[in-house]
């Protein structure tokens, strides 16, 4: 927060970035006062994943068989590398230092397809509902297998073991079952697979086009959850053929959002102005677990009394 003017010393900035700066300028000044200083979500991005990288040890790791294995990085041998942020859709980002980067591709099949088409499939109410499905399920019931193809053999020839998906939810086209039929953990899982499985393949074909060695992947939709990410490490391993490895960040939902934090570093820290906000709407916090819980007690002009929000530790 800061003053972004001398002259009008009560206004109060905060930086925001990603599409909600722009959608939701116009609340945040009309409700509470606050004016949306914007930074390209990009960029944010890049920064905070540059940051973590170099300043949180045990940050990166790869996950593959159900083992999680911390990467060490070397500062001097970290670019260039490929970003993946996984949120409603998909960017991939070449980075190539400090603020040097390029997105050179992307994809809409991302966390908001698993999200909308699990929905509308599952009937789950949240989206951790629809992960926690996926726990239990069992993608074979709707995936159509190389297997269920080649008479239960694999296809040696070329590599494909009977157990590999040759079309997600192929099954369905002669089971002659209702929606209804299936279980929604299968759904889930299959959606889970589909997803995972290729947004795994197109950042590995754009690492190899690029010639990248290192692939990180980050964004909300990742959220730490084991199945996601061996389905992403094998999906890279499968396609390299062992050549290169997915590696995941700790604070993976969070790259956006520490960028445009970080970007403050630029301004003096003269002008923040923490006290006033906090003066003008003061928050109590407490925890529970590994959450913390932030009640706003304002007399913002909101309709509810408090506003609850809950982090997860990591
Ligand atoms: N509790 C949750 N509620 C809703 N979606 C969640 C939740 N946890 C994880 N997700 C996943 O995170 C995705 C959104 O991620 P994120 O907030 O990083 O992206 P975004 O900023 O909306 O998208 P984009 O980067 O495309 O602008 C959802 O589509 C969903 O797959
Ligand atoms: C549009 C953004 C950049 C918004 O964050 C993101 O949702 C995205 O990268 N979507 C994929 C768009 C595409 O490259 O097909």
């Amino acid at each position: 927060f800061r003053d972004h003017a001398a002259a009008s010393s009560d206004k109060i900035f905060i930086k925001a970035t990603g599409g909600g700066a722009y959608k939701f300028a116009d609340l945040f000044k009309e409700k509470l006062e606050i004016s949306l200083d914007k930074e390209d979500e990009m960029n944010c991005l890049v920064t905070g994943a540059n940051f973590l990288l170099k300043a949180v040890h045990q940050e990166a790791f790869t996950y593959l068989d159900g083992q999680k294995e911390f990467v060490q990085i070397d500062h001097n041998d970290l670019y260039p590398y490929l970003l993946v942020n996984i949120g409603s859709g998909v960017s991939m980002i070449k980075v190539d230092g400090d603020g040097k980067f390029e997105r050179v591709s992307g994809t809409n099949l991302g966390g908001g397809t698993f999200w909308g088409l699990g929905r509308l499939l599952t009937k789950c109410k949240n989206f951790d509902e629809l992960l926690e499905l996926s726990h239990q399920g069992n993608n074979r019931v709707i995936d159509m297998l190389v297997g269920d193809i080649y008479g239960g053999t694999d296809y040696a020839k070329v590599g494909l073991s009977a157990t590999t998906i040759a079309s997600s939810f192929g099954k369905a086209i002669s089971d002659n079952k209702e929606l209804e039929e299936y279980k929604p953990e299968d759904i889930s899982r299959s959606l889970l697979r589909m997803i995972s499985n290729n947004i795994g393949q197109i950042s590995y074909l754009n690492a190899l086009r690029f010639g990248l060695k290192r692939i990180f992947f980050a964004g909300f939709f990742i959220r730490g959850h084991a199945y996601t990410m061996d389905t992403i490490s094998v999906a890279v391993h499968f396609w390299s053929k062992g050549e290169a490895k997915a590696m995941f960040l700790r604070h993976e939902g969070f790259l956006g959002a520490l960028g445009a934090f970080m970007s403050y570093e630029k301004q003096s820290l003269d002008g923040l102005m923490v006290h006033k906000i906090m003066q003008r709407f003061p928050i109590s916090v407490s925890s529970a677990g590994d959450k913390i819980y932030c009640s706003l007690n304002s007399d913002w002009n909101l309709n509810d009394d408090s506003i609850q929000c809950s982090v997860y530790g990591t």
